[in-house]
C-alpha cells in the first residue's frame, strides 16, 4: 500500500469520524437526558430476545415430543442438553411467555416515555432559545413558522424517537434470533442474516427517495401552515374586499403542493416494509433450500430454526419500518435543529451592571442600518432628564420607530451609543433595564386572558392593588368596573367588546403597572376620542415628574406636555427645541402646525 493510499484512507476515516460527530451533534438535542433510558432499552431487548429464543426452542421440542407421544421433552440449546418431564416443560413455557409479555410492555413503554420527554424538552429548548435570541432574528421569523416548529416539526421529531427505540429493539431482537438459530443450524441462519442485510442495502435507494419526498413535504407543510395563518390574520380585509379568484386559487395551489409529497411519502412508507416482508418470505424458502443442500438436520432443531427465522424476519421488517419512520421524519428534525442553531447563534447581548435610578437618557452620535448598505439613522444626538418629556416628530420613514427600538434595546446602534446616566446602556444587565423601562406601542397587543392578566402581563411580582392603581392612572378603571366580571373579564386580540381606545388604555396601564422610570410611548393617544385623550394627557402630566418620558408623535396635540421636541427628517435630527423654538426654526414643524390649525378650525 502506497503512502498516498494510507494517507487517503486515514483522511477518509477522519472524515467519517468527523461526520459521525456532526451527526451526533445534530441529534444530541433529541436525546439529552435519555442515556439511562437507552441503556435500559438495550438491556430489556437483550433479555426479551433470550426469553423469546428459549420459548421458541421449547415449543419446537415440545411439538416433536408430543407428536412422538413421549413423556418428556428433549431439547438441545447450543452446548446445553436438557430432558424435562412434560408438565415441567409446559410450566416453564408458560412462565417464559408471561415473562416475555411483561418485558414487551416495558419495551413499548421506554420509547414512548423517551419520545414524550424529547417532545417536552425540545419545546422548552426552542422556546428558551427563541426568547433569548436577538430581536433582529425574531422579527425575520415568518408568521406561523414558529408555531409550525413547535407543533408539527417537534411532534414529528418526537415520533422519530419512537422509531429509533423500536429500531434499536428490533435490531437487538433480530440479532438474538439469528444467533439462537445459528446455534441450532448454522447454514440456515447464515443464509438468512446475509440475505436480510443484502435486502436492507438494496432497499436503501427507495428509503432515500422517501426522505427526499419527506423533505419536500416538511417545507410545503410549513408554507401551508403559514398561509392558513394568513387566512385568519386578514379575515377582516378578505371579508370586506371579497375573496378574489387569485386568492382562492393561491390557497388551492398551497393545498395541492402538500398533497403530492404527502401521497408519495405515505405510499413509500407503507410499501417499503410490505416489500421487505414479501422478499423476506422468499428468503426463508432460500434458507431452507440451503439446509437441504447442506445435508440432514435434526427434526427438533429444524423446527426451532424455522420458528426463529420467521421471528427474525418479523424483526427485520420492524427494523425496515423503523428506518422508514426515521427517514420520513429527518427533515422535520432538521427544521428543529436549524431553528435552534439560528436562535442560539444570534443571542441577545447582555451587560452586567445593575441599574438603580435613571437620571438621564441620551443618544450620542447614533447611526443605525438595518442592512449594511443603507443607514436609516445618521449621527443622532439628543438627551432627556428625569422629570422631563421629550417628543420625537418627523415624516413617515424618518426613523422614529427605529429610535424607539434602540431605546428599548431591541436593536443596537451601528455606531455611537445610547447612554443611561452617561454610561453605555449595553453595559447594563438587560433584566435590570427592563424593570426600569416601559413601552406603549402604536398597535397594542392584547393576550388571551382576563383584563388583570393583560395588565399584569406575566410579571408575578405585581399585586392586584398595583394592577388596579395602574388602570386608574391610565383612566380605564371606571370602564373596567362596568364590564361583566370587572378585572376578571376575559379579553383577547379578537374580542369585539373592547374598543381601540380601551385597548390602548389597557396597554398604557400595563406600561404604568411596573412603576417605570423611563416611559416610551409611540403615539399613545392615536385611538382615543378627545375626552379620553384629555384624561390620558392629564394622567401623563401627573406622572411626568417621576419619570423620563419619550413620546413619538404624529399629531402636535400629543406633544403639548413635551419640554423639548426633536424633529427627525431622513434619519437626521433636523431641529431640536421647545414648541416656540421650533415654530421659529423648523420648516417641517411649522408646516405640521399649520395643517393642525387648519384641521382644528
Ligand atoms: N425591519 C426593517 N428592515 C429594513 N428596513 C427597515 C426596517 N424597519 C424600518 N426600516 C426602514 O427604516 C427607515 C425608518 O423607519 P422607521 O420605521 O423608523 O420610520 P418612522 O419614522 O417610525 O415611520 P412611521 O412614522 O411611518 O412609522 C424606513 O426607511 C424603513 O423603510
Amino acid at each position: 500500500m502506497s503512502q498516498h493510499d494510507s494517507k487517503n484512507r486515514a483522511n477518509k476515516g477522519f472524515r467519517a469520524l468527523a461526520s459521525t460527530r456532526v451527526a451526533w451533534q445534530r441529534l444530541s438535542p433529541f436525546f439529552r437526558g435519555s442515556r439511562g433510558r437507552i441503556v435500559l432499552l438495550v438491556f430489556l431487548a437483550v433479555t426479551t430476545g433470550l426469553v423469546e429464543a428459549s420459548v421458541l426452542a421449547l415449543i419446537a421440542a415440545m411439538t416433536i415430543s408430543l407428536s412422538e407421544g413421549a413423556a418428556s421433552t428433549q431439547m438441545s440449546f447450543g452446548p446445553l442438553d436438557l430432558e424435562l418431564p412434560q408438565p415441567t416443560t409446559f410450566a416453564v413455557a408458560i412462565s417464559l411467555t408471561v415473562i416475555r409479555a411483561v418485558l414487551q410492555i416495558f419495551l413499548a413503554r421506554v420509547p414512548a416515555y423517551m419520545s414524550s420527554r424529547v417532545m417536552a424538552d425540545l419545546r422548552i429548548q426552542l422556546f428558551d432559545a427563541f426568547i433569548k435570541s436577538a430581536w433582529s432574528v425574531k422579527t425575520t421569523e415568518r408568521d406561523g413558522a414558529f408555531q409550525t416548529l413547535m407543533t408539527q416539526s417537534i411532534t414529528n421529531a418526537a415520533q422519530s424517537v419512537i422509531g429509533l427505540g423500536n429500531g434499536v429493539t428490533a435490531t437487538i431482537m433480530f440479532a438474538m434470533m439469528v444467533a439462537a438459530a445459528f446455534m441450532q443450524n448454522a447454514v440456515a441462519a447464515a443464509v438468512l442474516a446475509v440475505a436480510a442485510l443484502v435486502l436492507f442495502v438494496a432497499l436503501r435507494p427507495l428509503s432515500r427517495t422517501l426522505r427526499r419526498h419527506a423533505k419536500r413535504l416538511s417545507t410545503e407543510a410549513m408554507e401551508f401552515t403559514e398561509s392558513v395563518q394568513d387566512v385568519v390574520l386578514v379575515a377582516e380585509e378578505t371579508e370586506v374586499f371579497g375573496a378574489t379568484p387569485t386568492y382562492v386559487a393561491r390557497f388551492q395551489d398551497r393545498v395541492a403542493a402538500v398533497r403530492q409529497p404527502h401521497a408519495r411519502t405515505r405510499f413509500l412508507s407503507g410499501a417499503l416494509p410490505a416489500l421487505y416482508q414479501s422478499v423476506a418470505l422468499f428468503m426463508l424458502v432460500v434458507a431452507l433450500i440451503a439446509v437441504s443442500v447442506a445435508g440432514s438436520a435434526q427434526l427438533a432443531a429444524l423446527a426451532a430454526v424455522i420458528l426463529m427465522l420467521i421471528r427474525a424476519l418479523t424483526y427485520a421488517q420492524q427494523i425496515q419500518t423503523a428506518v422508514t419512520a426515521i427517514d420520513e421524519r429527518v427533515p422535520f428534525m432538521n427544521q428543529v435543529v436549524d431553528a435552534l442553531q439560528r436562535y442560539r447563534d444570534n443571542p441577545q447581548q447582555d451587560g452586567s451592571e445593575e441599574l438603580t435610578d435613571v437620571a438621564t437618557l441620551s443618544l450620542a452620535d447614533v447611526s443605525f442600518a438595518y442592512r449594511p448598505e443603507t443607514k436609516v439613522l445618521h449621527d443622532v444626538s439628543f438627551g432627556v432628564s428625569k422629570g422631563e418629556a421629550i417628543g420625537v416628530v418627523g415624516p413617515s420613514g424618518a426613523g422614529k420607530s427605529t429610535i424607539v427600538q434602540l431605546l428599548l434595546r431591541l436593536r443596537e446602534p451601528s455606531s455611537g451609543a445610547v447612554l443611561v446616566n452617561g454610561s453605555d446602556v449595553r453595559g447594563i444587565k438587560r433584566s435590570s433595564w427592563q424593570r426600569k423601562v416601559a413601552y406603549v406601542p402604536q398597535t397594542s397587543q392584547l393576550v388571551w386572558g382576563t383584563v388583570r392578566d393583560n395588565i399584569r402581563f406575566n410579571r408575578d411580582w405585581l399585586n392586584d392593588d398595583q394592577v388596579e392603581q395602574a388602570a386608574r392612572r391610565a383612566r380605564i378603571h371606571d370602564e373596567i368596573m362596568t364590564w361583566p366580571n370587572g378585572y376578571n373579564t376575559e379579553i383577547g386580540q379578537r374580542v369585539g367588546a373592547i374598543s381601540g381606545g380601551q385597548r390602548q388604555r389597557i396597554c398604557l396601564a400595563r406600561a404604568l403597572a411596573g412603576d417605570p422610570q423611563v416611559l416610551v410611548l409611540d403615539e399613545p393617544t392615536s385611538a382615543l376620542d378627545v375626552r379620553s385623550e384629555d384624561a390620558v394627557s392629564d394622567s401623563l402630566h401627573e406622572i411626568k415628574s417621576e419619570v423620563l418620558l419619550v413620546l413619538i408623535a404624529h399629531r402636535l396635540s400629543t406633544l403639548s406636555m413635551c419640554d423639548k421636541i426633536v424633529v427627525m427628517v431622513d434619519g437626521r435630527v433636523s431641529a431640536i427645541g421647545s414648541h416656540a423654538d421650533l415654530m421659529e426654526h423648523s420648516d417641517f414643524f411649522r408646516e405640521v402646525n399649520e395643517i393642525t390649525q387648519r384641521q382644528n378650525k
